[in-house]
């Protein structure tokens, strides 16, 4: 009798499941559509305002039982799968496999996309600048541990626009061979995880040397060849390249984010929640630092980041990063943007994009 029903049951799945694979194939036909209409009008093929505005609108939508929080996973597919149906999506990262930034570039762009690591910052910049992908994911920011100086430094060389940004909860794994922390004889990965699983290391393994190298991913790929070594690196290196977990989630503070940077030639359309990002450096005059913010202030403008960096050619001169909510679009933004202008030795618009939520 149970055999019975569990088989009238699975029909029914079948059934479901044969509807869901037409609707699929449909939605993909208009995709491809959309895709035919963008490419007479020279528009961007990928619109990450409209992605987002589709995880929201549905996450909203849903009743249940299915989970919310797997909407935007399974939507993520789907969107992926047909954005390679409109154009190859080819998308540079900051390798090896297995970085943050692979798991950043994967949240974005979905198993669809060839995600294809370089072997630096500078190197996903140059992909991207020479046409060879799209698009490149970079990390820009971690909230423990401050900005990534590398990626400001680029934006000071290249033209290149910021067409979106990601938010990725950060999680560190202790991965070794073995998986026995009585194995472990050194831990290696980059300095970042290493600061941000200070207090753990101090506990656990108090005497064991730490070492630096250029990446959580390369960290990975070393211990693979020595037993007495454990790798800080992220959950998704563990399963790439086969190491066994010795412990999980051992950051310090579980509330620790990192911020990705997709760029790419040019910035999207405007959308309902965005963000612009400048850089600039300031004329040397006193009360500057408090008149540069004020074109910002007196519009309303919400600041979302200031930062500085030293200008590589001259000491004590200083380039500001800010970040504001709004387009270039608008006008308010716009106004703010050319008044500061007057106050500053140069001034460039790093993209208008919508807001990671
Ligand atoms: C279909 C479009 O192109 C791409 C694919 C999307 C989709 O599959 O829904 C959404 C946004 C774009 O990245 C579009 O712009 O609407």
């Amino acid at each position: 009798m149970a055999q019975e029903k569990l088989n009238h049951l699975r029909t029914r799945i079948d059934a479901i499941d044969d509807q869901i694979l037409d609707l699929l194939n449909q939605r993909a036909a208009v995709v491809i559509e959309v895709g035919r209409a963008k490419s007479g009008e020279q528009r961007e093929f990928y619109v990450p305002a409209r992605e987002l505005a589709i995880y929201e609108r549905l996450g909203a939508r849903n009743t249940g039982p299915f989970p919310t929080e797997a909407i935007r996973r399974v939507f993520r597919e789907i969107i992926s799968a047909s954005l390679s149906l409109e154009h190859p999506m080819k998308v540079a990262f900051l390798g090896p496999q297995g970085t943050f930034t692979h798991a950043a570039a994967m949240q974005q762009f979905g198993f669809s996309a060839q995600l294809v690591p370089q072997k630096s910052i500078p190197a996903v910049f140059d992909e991207v600048l020479r046409g060879r992908a799209p698009y490149g994911v970079v990390p820009v920011e971690n909230s423990t541990e401050g900005v990534v100086s590398h990626t400001l430094d680029m934006f000071m060389e290249s033209d290149l626009q910021i067409s979106s940004e990601i938010l990725l909860g950060i999680s560190h794994f202790l991965l070794s061979r073995t998986g026995r922390m009585e194995d472990i004889r050194k831990v290696v990965s980059h300095p970042q995880p290493l600061a941000q699983c200070r207090k753990w290391l101090e506990e656990n393994l108090p005497d064991v040397p730490l070492v630096d190298v250029g990446s959580t991913a390369l960290a990975a790929q070393m211990v693979l060849e020595d037993e007495s070594a454990a790798a800080i690196a992220s959950e998704m290196a563990a399963s790439l390249y086969g190491l066994q977990v010795v412990k999980e989630r051992i950051e310090d503070n579980p509330n620790n984010f990192t911020r990705f940077l997709v760029i790419g030639q040019k910035s999207p359309e405007r959308s309902d929640r965005d963000k612009t990002s400048l850089m600039f450096s300031i004329k040397d005059q006193p009360g500057i630092l408090y008149r540069m913010l004020e074109p910002f202030s007196k519009r309303a403008i919400n600041l979302t980041k200031i930062e500085s960096r030293p200008m590589k050619k001259k000491a004590w001169e200083y380039v500001f990063f800010l970040d504001i909510e709004g387009h270039i679009d608008e006008k308010a933004v716009a106004d703010a943007i050319a008044e500061l202008k007057d106050y500053c030795q140069f001034l460039k618009v790093l993209g208008s994009y919508p807001r990671a939520r």
